[in-house]
């Protein structure tokens, strides 16, 4: 099965390298980008640690490669750094991309659904639940999904491991609605071995309220945390976006927060959904205390408005 990404900058590479080393899922990976000179630099550069890894072809090409892509990884545009997102006071967090990345998708979307139109479209730019309304929109078909809040959950379920001693594999934890700063961390249903987290964390002595902060500080802005150390989050979302595009091609229908259209809330963001062949097949909403219901409703809005802003900007 054939796999591309579109944008081999740095969420690209990795998305790229983590493909080939999962290994076994595709058997070719097509690198496109506008800097066509650093597409065939990484592929060359990724084709010599291919050897190691199940088999798998890797080259750079154009829209025409594209053909018979079955799934179709957007990780093109401009990242937080680049687009001034590293503030941790201002509210717009990665919506602040919205307008230039939009542009960016008017470009690429077109020519992806040209040359591939049974693509599943998976969404990885910022801010990647309003640019996939913008794809559906553009695409006129309903296998796009964004990478949503998987990253944020995994960053949950590490942090909360960290506090607990346990593995973060055993850690039961979601983030929903948003992938920005209006994302909602399901406290109540945060389980290790059935037993809720906050019962944990107070059989084992330590402050819920001001650990709760931290780690919702920690997980908000995990991203500028990295920026600011190495200018862009990359090895995270790049397994991220690898283990998705996985999920996809097996038909697995793993359980994942991704985040698809819905038509309940008439707008794309992260529930628990099930991915595989075709995209996300089905969401659920997980359940919430109605503190956190108030807190999706306000994410919901958030994104609502963010998605009318991508459609204008990216069909103007
Ligand atoms: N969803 C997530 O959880 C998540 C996590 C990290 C980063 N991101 C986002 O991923 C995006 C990429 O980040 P990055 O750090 O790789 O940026 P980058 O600047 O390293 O790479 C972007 C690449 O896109 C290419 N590009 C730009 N416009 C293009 C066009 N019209 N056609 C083809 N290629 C084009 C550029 O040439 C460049 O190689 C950013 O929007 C970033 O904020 C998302």
């Amino acid at each position: 099965m054939k796999v591309a990404i579109v944008g081999v900058g740095a969420v690209g590479s990795a998305t790229a390298l983590s493909l080939v080393e999962r290994g076994g899922s595709c058997r070719e990976i097509v690198l496109v980008d506008r800097d066509t000179a650093r597409a065939d630099a990484v592929a060359t550069d990724l084709r010599y640690a291919a050897p190691l890894s199940p088999t798998v072809d890797v080259r750079s090409g154009g829209y025409g490669d594209l053909t018979d892509a079955a799934v179709v990884v957007i990780t093109a545009g401009i990242n937080e750094k680049a687009g001034g997102a590293t503030d941790r006071s201002e509210r717009q967090g990665r919506l602040r991309l919205l307008d230039t990345n939009a542009k960016v998708f008017a470009d690429i979307v077109p020519r992806v659904v040209a040359a591939s139109p049974q693509a599943v479209l998976m969404v990885v730019t910022d801010p990647p639940d309003p640019l996939a309304d913008l794809t559906r929109h553009l695409a006129g078909h309903d296998r796009v999904f964004s990478t949503g809040t998987l990253i944020d959950s995994l960053r949950f379920r590490v942090q909360l491991a960290d506090r607990l001693g346990v593995r973060p594999r055993d850690v039961q934890a979601l983030v929903v609605g948003e992938h920005g700063t209006s994302e909602v961390l399901l406290w109540s249903s945060a389980a290790v071995g059935g037993i809720p987290v906050t019962e944990l964390l107070t059989q084992d002595g330590l402050p819920v309220e001001d650990v709760r902060k931290e780690v919702e500080n920690d997980i908000r802005y995990a991203n500028i945390t990295i920026i600011e150390g190495t200018g862009a989050s990359q090895y995270g979302i790049g397994a991220v976006s690898a283990r998705l595009v996985e999920a996809v091609l097996r038909d697995e229908r793993a359980v994942l927060p991704v985040a698809a259209y819905s038509p309940d809330h008439q707008v794309t963001l992260s529930l628990s959904s099930v991915l595989g062949a075709g995209g996300v097949q089905q969401t659920h909403q997980p359940a919430m205390t109605r503190e956190e219901q108030r807190a999706l409703d306000k994410s919901v809005r958030i994104l609502r408005e963010a998605a009318e802003r991508a459609i204008a900007a990216g069909t103007a």
